[in-house]
C-alpha cells in the first residue's frame, strides 16, 4: 500500500505527518513508528503524526515519539497541523482537547490548563513541585508541570553549560517520574525574555519545544520571575507563551511545510 506523508516542522523539531482523516491506514504501533523516524533508514523525524477522525473535535491528532512512544501533547506540532487545516479548530489529542488558529506563518494554540499536582506530573511520591527537594550532577531544586506531557524545569546560570546529553538522558528515566519525563534548562534573561534547551522524553535533544516552552514560561511565572507573557527563546527560533487570567496556557509561534512524498507501508511494517 502507497502512503503519503508530509514532513513539517515547527522552529526545527520535525515532523512525518500522515493523515488517516479521509483514508484508512493500518494500525500504527512503536516499531512502525520507529521504522518512520529512523534518520538514516527511515524518513526521519522527532515525532510522527497521525491525524485521525473525532468524535469529540474535529480531528483528533496522536503523537509518537521517535523511540515509539506514544504522548499526549506537541505543541509545535499542534501549531504545524494548524497551519496545515487553515482555519481555527478544534483538536483532540490523549492530553485533552486543544483549539488551533492559524496565525501569519505559524499558528497560536490554546494548549490549555497548567497541573501542577505531583500526581498529575507524575511523580513517584508526593512533593512540592515548585521547588523540589531534588537534584542530579550540578542542577538541582527544579520545578515540574504537566500540559498535557510531564516536564521538569532547572533554572541556570548559562544553558550552553550544561551537558544535556547525558544529564537529560539521566533524568528523563529517572524513577522519581513513572512515565519518565521533558527535561527543560533554562535561563531568565530578563522578566519578559527566557533561553530554553530541552531533553525530549523518547527524542532526545530537539530544535524547539512547545510543551517545553509552555511548562517553562509558566514555571517561571508560578516562581514569580516573569510576567504573564514572555519570548521563549529555542535553538530553533522564538515563540511567545502567554498564562492568562482565565489559567489557559496560549503558545503562538511559526510552522512550516518542508516536503511532500510518499512509502510503501509494507516496506516499515
Ligand atoms: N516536541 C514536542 C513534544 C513531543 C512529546 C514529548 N517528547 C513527550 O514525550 O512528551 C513539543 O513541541 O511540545
Amino acid at each position: 500500500m502507497r502512503v503519503d506523508f508530509i514532513k513539517m516542522h515547527g522552529l526545527g523539531n520535525d515532523f512525518v505527518v500522515l493523515d488517516a482523516r479521509t483514508r484508512t491506514l493500518p494500525a500504527i504501533d512503536a516499531p512502525v513508528a520507529r521504522a518512520l523516524a529512523d534518520r538514516r533508514t527511515g524518513i526521519g523525524c522527532d515525532q510522527l503524526i497521525l491525524l485521525e477522525p473525532s468524535k469529540s473535535a474535529d480531528f483528533r491528532m496522536r503523537i509518537f515519539n521517535q523511540d515509539g512512544t506514544e504522548v499526549g501533547a506537541c505543541g509545535n506540532a499542534s501549531r504545524a497541523v494548524a497551519l496545515l487545516h487553515g482555519a481555527a479548530v478544534r483538536v483532540e489529542t490523549a492530553g485533552g482537547v486543544i483549539a488551533v488558529e492559524p496565525s501569519g506563518t505559524g499558528a497560536s494554540v490554546d494548549m490549555g490548563e497548567p497541573r501542577f499536582d505531583w500526581e498529575a506530573i507524575p511523580l513517584a511520591y508526593g512533593m512540592d513541585t515548585a521547588v523540589m527537594p531534588v537534584g542530579w550532577e550540578t542542577l538541582d531544586q527544579p520545578g515540574a508541570v504537566n500540559v498535557g506531557n510531564p516536564h521538569v524545569i532547572f533554572f541556570v546560570e548559562d544553558t550552553d553549560a550544561v551537558p544535556l546529553e547525558t544529564v537529560g538522558a539521566q533524568i528523563e528515566t529517572d524513577p522519581l517520574f513513572p512515565e519518565r519525563v521533558n527535561v527543560n534548562v533554562a535561563t531568565i534573561l530578563d522578566r519578559r525574555h527566557i533561553r530554553l534547551h530541552v531533553w525530549e522524553r523518547g527524542a532526545g535533544i530537539t530544535r524547539a519545544c512547545g510543551t517545553g516552552a509552555c511548562a517553562t514560561a509558566v514555571h517561571a511565572m508560578r516562581r514569580g520571575l516573569a510576567e504573564r507573557e514572555v519570548t521563549v527563546t529555542l535553538p530553533g527560533g522564538d515563540l511567545v507563551i502567554a498564562w492568562g487570567e482565565d489559567n489557559r496556557i496560549r503558545m503562538t509561534g511559526p510552522a512550516a511545510e518542508a516536503y511532500r512524498g510518499s512509502f510503501e507501508w509494507d516496506d516499515f511494517a
